[in-house]
């Protein structure tokens, strides 16, 4: 079987450029502003008691800088625990619970184009 090794290349992983790039994509969607940093726990209230793990993208960029992804896999939970948590604080038809859709459908298809 192709050993682990064989998937490195000069400059890190394929894997790594996949998640810098949907990364950028993430950051850079008109419907990402509820995403780009964490929520504020005083301006939200309910929110510390009940998102028990918090996840945004500027935290996923700061995990990919410390090199703490080792996969597209570990990467790509970070980013649906963001929209996981958006959805059990929103409603569906909320401003921020649409917007939590619409970048789910995003990233699923454009992690689907990029792994083609
Ligand atoms: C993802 N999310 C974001 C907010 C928020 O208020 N973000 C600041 C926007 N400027 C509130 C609840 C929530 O689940």
């Amino acid at each position: 079987p192709v050993s682990k090794k064989a998937k490195m290349r000069d400059g890190g992983t394929d894997e790594l450029d996949v998640c810098q790039q949907l990364l950028g994509e993430l950051e850079t969607h008109q419907d990402a502003w509820p995403f780009l940093k964490p929520v504020n726990p005083k301006s939200v209230p309910g929110y510390k008691k009940v998102v028990k793990k918090p996840m945004d993208l500027s935290t996923i960029r700061e995990k990919i800088a410390n090199k703490q992804y080792s996969c597209l896999e570990s990467f790509t939970d970070d980013v649906n625990l963001v929209f996981d948590n958006c959805e059990r604080f929103n409603e569906d038809d909320s401003e921020i619970g649409k917007a939590g859709h619409i970048m789910r459908r995003f990233f699923n298809k454009r992690r689907a184009e990029l792994l083609k």
